[in-house]
């Protein structure tokens, strides 16, 4: 009887200890976590972020490396800060970062993940994504809809040359041309006034929910960090979504049922084809639904709206504060378009100037500092560290294209680096060239890049070749703050109020 106690003893310990040594020998043998400053109890990094998350985040990268580790609240973050890192995550690994991290703003906002942006990657998310390629952003698509963003361009510049003293908050007027161009094509008209002088509630509206939401989108919400506090909601963020939520499912359900009960017979417009889409399988089993429908219109009209009319906002700034270089533009404008008309998409092919401002503006003002987060599906290891299951991925695209390393004097606004003979004449936006991807890179990479490089390019083209700018109440240009506000859209800490002055013939300016 004791010889067995004995014996079952030393088996046990005997166990134990391979156990013990096999373990220590994996944990010896398993890479470590990437380098990244201590996190404090419970709260993890959090405290860091400070008021603008993509700079704090640029600043401990310098000090951490490029590949940083942050533990936000129980959340595993792991932060890319150069080309390589970021081309490691986007292109070497992309198949394992194909989703996005649970977050309040899905939940709440955007239809419980049933829209594209936060769609978990699957035939869901694949579906949205191929009924938005074809229909809205392929080659055909773009060129079908071209007279309705050069209308909306043209429409733009006459409320403009009729401004007279009224000083212009530009960012306000290009957010209503974004979002009228977008909602023609989606459902067949227009859904806000020009945008200029007082009395366009509607339109001051529209740009502050979707500002709202981009704001309230940035917030680190520990809810989405610290889940047993989530309930809690201690920076009200989840409250203030579920009240946005129900202003853009009203301004939504209204579109909808309106479309539902005019009907259509050629479905000319997006909504249109996806209301008859609703009849139709997808080939894996499923229909689009009336919420997909409304969630689709939530993303296009938000994601593609903000991020236009900042973008184009941060470029005049620029110009406006590198006169030689808005003169240049100018006259490379009047050479191949003249002084007759305005500038159309056919034109910009033949404006490499422009195009290369186009892309420097890219560079200094990425529209989404931070691109969008994705989730690591399963651990795996990128430049000898451990990258666990369930990490947020976050590639700082703001700090990526400020990098010294890769940029000569990478604050300084310098278009002509794009050109022949510069330092990087042959690097595009389009997520090829790593230290320059404002739209993000690999499969979930910017769905309407393409629309969105022509809105901005034919915003900049026609607003710098039919106007001069004058800062409003005669604020002089070394007074021009070029400070960052906080949200996940980058938008200027103070809005560009300018004095449009036309520079074409008058009649262009006629309807
Ligand atoms: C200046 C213009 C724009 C910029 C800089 C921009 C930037 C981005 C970025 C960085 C992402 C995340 C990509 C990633 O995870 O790697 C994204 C996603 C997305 N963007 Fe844009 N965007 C712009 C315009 C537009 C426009 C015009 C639309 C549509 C009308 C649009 C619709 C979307 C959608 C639907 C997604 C989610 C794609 C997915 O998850 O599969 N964007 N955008």
């Amino acid at each position: 009887m004791v010889a067995t106690f004995t014996l079952i003893a030393w088996t046990s310990i005997l166990c134990f200890l391979i156990y013990s040594f096999l373990q220590h020998r994996r944990r010896a043998k398993s890479p470590a976590l990437p380098p990244g400053p201590r996190p404090w109890p419970i709260v993890g990094n959090l405290p860091q972020l400070g008021p603008k998350p993509h700079q704090s985040m640029a600043a401990l990268a310098h000090v951490h490396g490029p590949l940083m580790h942050l533990k936000m609240g129980f959340v595993h973050v792991v932060v890319a800060s150069s080309a390589s890192v970021a081309e490691q995550f986007l292109k070497v690994h992309d198949a394992n970062f194909l989703s996005r991290p649970p977050n309040a703003g899905a939940k709440y906002v955007a239809y419980n993940y049933q829209d594209l942006v936060f769609a978990p990657y699957g035939p869901r998310w694949r579906l949205l994504r191929k009924i938005c390629a074809l229909h809205l952003f392929s080659t055909r698509a773009l060129d079908d809809f071209r007279h309705i963003r050069q209308e909306e361009v043209g429409i733009l510049t006459r409320a403009l040359a009729s401004a007279g003293k009224t000083p212009i908050r530009l960012g306000q007027v290009l957010n209503v041309c974004a979002t009228n161009a977008i909602a023609r094509v989606m459902l067949g008209r227009r859904v806000v006034g020009h945008g200029c002088g007082g009395g366009d509630e509607k339109a001051e509206e529209f740009k502050a929910m979707v500002v709202e939401l981009m704001v309230l989108a940035g917030v680190f919400n520990i809810g989405d960090f610290i889940p047993p506090l989530e309930g809690l909601d201690l920076q009200g963020v989840a409250a203030k979504m579920k009240k946005l939520h129900k202003r853009f499912d009203a301004f939504l359900s209204a579109i909808l049922d309106e479309h539902k009960i005019k009907g259509s017979g050629v479905h000319v417009d997006l909504l249109s084809k996806l209301i008859s889409l609703k009849d139709v399988d997808d080939g894996e089993g499923g229909r689009i639904t009336d919420i997909e429908i409304k969630a689709l219109l939530l993303n296009l009209f938000t994601a593609g709206t903000d991020t236009t009319s900042s973008t184009v906002e941060w470029a005049i700034a620029e110009l406006i504060r590198h006169p030689n270089i808005l003169s240049q533009a100018q006259k490379e404008l009047d050479a191949v378009v003249g002084k007759d008309r305005l500038v159309t998409e056919s034109d910009l092919s033949q404006l490499p100037f422009l195009q290369a401002i186009v892309k420097e503006n890219f560079r200094l003002h990425p529209s989404t500092p931070l691109s969008l987060p994705r989730i690591a599906d399963e651990s795996c290891e990128i430049n000898g560290y451990l990258i666990p299951k369930g990490s947020t991925l976050l590639v700082n695209v703001w700090a990526i294209a400020r990098d010294p390393d890769r940029w000569s004097n990478p604050l300084e606004f310098k278009p002509e680096r794009f050109l022949t003979g510069g330092e990087r004449p042959t690097v595009d936006v389009k997520g090829n060239d790593f230290e320059l991807i404002p739209f993000g890179a690999g499969r979930r990479i910017c769905a309407g890049m393409s629309l969105g490089i022509r809105m901005v390019q034919l915003l900049i083209a026609t607003l710098i070749h039919a106007f001069d700018f004058e800062l409003a109440n005669g604020q002089l240009v070394q007074n021009l703050n070029m400070e960052e506000a906080y949200g996940l859209t980058l938008q200027r800490a103070e809005p560009l109020m300018v004095h449009p002055k036309p520079r074409l013939a008058s009649h262009v300016y006629k309807a």
